[in-house]
């Protein structure tokens, strides 16, 4: 029988979650959302099939699996509504929240549980997802083996060793679409502003990340050879990879990832001391 999972919070990226979960086959009858307001509620009870509850303590008390899905500056005071109904069962803890430690989740649940902390993104709604993920060491091999199971069927799974590796995840996977859709922005704009209608602009600067994506992903060239692969000496791609050289987009992206990385930390030292 497939494990009951109960999704604290049902926002953004629980949602890209469990609906990826259920696309992929899982049984919608065994999940359960939570928030605070059912008017939230409804629309994810039609659009998936999920059971919903507004009461957190309810919604745990036969959870095999409790994936923590809310805003980090809330988690504390979910943990302390949770706590007592937590202990009585004791379920495996998945929680997504960028920033909050392992040892602090447990220490709010009221200590002595198996947490997983997880460094998803958004793509898994369509089932590519980038998630990594870090087990306590009283995670055991099966409890791995399901939450490597659940993110696996929304997208890539890696397992880190060190829990300070999932800021990299953090600025490198969980924040990065973000960064992708940037750039979608800006190429649409760039053709629109280059005489095509805005939908054609938007389609064809997609369709081209994604076949950048795919390629990349299936070929046994670097990125480096596929780039040059594209730059005809003396032709239109050289000029525009000189511009983009020369304007630091790759020491851009370095700094981005390093204040997204940062900001992860520092939300672990705000959050992490209470
Ligand atoms: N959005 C993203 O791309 C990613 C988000 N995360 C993490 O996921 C977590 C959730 O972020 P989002 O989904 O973006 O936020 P969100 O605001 O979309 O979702 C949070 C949900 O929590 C619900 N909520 C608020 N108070 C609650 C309570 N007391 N009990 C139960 N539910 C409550 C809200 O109704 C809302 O639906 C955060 O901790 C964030 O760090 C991690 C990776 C990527
Ligand atoms: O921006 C945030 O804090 C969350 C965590 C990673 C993606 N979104």
């Amino acid at each position: 029988m497939a494990s009951q999972i109960t999704f604290i919070g049902a926002g953004n990226m629980a949602s890209a979650i469990f609906g990826g979960m259920i696309e992929s086959g899982y049984p919608r009858e065994a999940i359960t959302a939570t928030s605070p307001s059912d008017e939230f509620l409804a629309p994810l009870r039609s659009r998936y099939g999920i059971h919903t509850q507004t009461d957190n303590r309810t919604a745990v008390v036969n959870a095999d699996v409790v994936v923590l899905a809310v805003k980090p500056q809330i988690m504390q005071s979910v943990c302390a509504e949770l706590c007592e109904t937590i202990q009585a069962r004791k379920p495996l803890i998945v929680s997504v929240a960028a920033g909050l430690p392992a040892e602090t989740l447990e220490r709010w649940l009221g200590g002595d549980l198996a947490v997983i902390r997880c460094m998803p993104n958004t793509p898994a709604l369509v089932g590519a997802g980038a998630a990594g993920l870090f087990a306590n060491p009283r995670v055991t091999t099966d409890q791995r083996e399901l939450a490597t199971q659940l993110m696996q069927a929304v997208g890539l799974a890696e397992w880190v060793d060190d829990e300070t590796q999932l800021e990299a995840v953090t600025a490198i996977a969980g924040s990065a679409p973000a960064y992708f859709f940037l750039i979608f922005e800006a190429l649409e704009a760039a053709g629109t502003r280059l005489g095509l209608p805005a939908d054609s602009a938007r389609r064809l600067a997609l369709q081209t990340a994604y076949g950048a994506a795919c390629m990349a992903q299936h070929s046994d060239q670097s990125p480096d050879q596929l780039k040059r692969n594209v730059m005809s000496p003396g032709g239109t791609t050289e000029r525009a990879i000189q511009v983009l050289e020369d304007a630091g987009l790759r020491q851009t992206f370095l700094d981005a990832t390093d204040a997204c990385a940062k900001r992860a930390r520092e939300m672990a030292d705000e959050l992490g001391k209470r």
